[in-house]
């Protein structure tokens, strides 16, 4: 059968939007993103710099579309019954958005918080 192109991006962008919607985290994200891209072309990053924070933004995300899936998924599965290993999964999935999260940070403070003072004194 042949595959329409383009459809597979849809579908993409159609789970991106319905995490954006449905889950706070997500738009926290979303925001937070957005400033340090505000931050970053405040402080006139080099271009190592922002691969940096690219990095930081695309992990988090991806770990928070990936920990709905992993969200919905179990409440198909189990629905309103409450399982050891329900909780396990759902857990662990956020266990990893926490980690990047953390990396995230790691990134504001090595980077953009140095490039706002140079830019501050300069
Ligand atoms: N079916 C279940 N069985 C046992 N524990 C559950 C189950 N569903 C959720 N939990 C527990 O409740 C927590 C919250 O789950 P819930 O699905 O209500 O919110 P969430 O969508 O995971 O939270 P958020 O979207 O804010 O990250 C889970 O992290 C897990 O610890």
């Amino acid at each position: 059968m042949k595959k329409k192109k383009g459809i597979g991006l849809r579908y993409a962008a159609w789970g991106w939007w319905h995490a954006l919607r449905h889950e706070r985290n997500m738009r926290i994200h979303a925001g937070a993103a957005a400033a340090a891209v505000a931050v970053g072309a405040y402080a006139r990053l080099d271009r190592d710099e922002w691969l940096w924070v690219a990095l930081s933004i695309a992990v988090v995300w991806s770990a928070e579309c990936v920990n709905t899936a992993m969200e919905r998924v179990v409440d198909l599965v189990v629905g309103t019954e409450r399982e050891p290993l329900a909780k396990a999964a759902k857990d662990t999935a956020a266990a990893a958005v926490l980690i990047l999260a953390a990396f995230s940070l790691v990134v504001a403070g090595t980077v953009l918080v140095p490039a706002v003072f140079a830019r501050l004194v300069e």
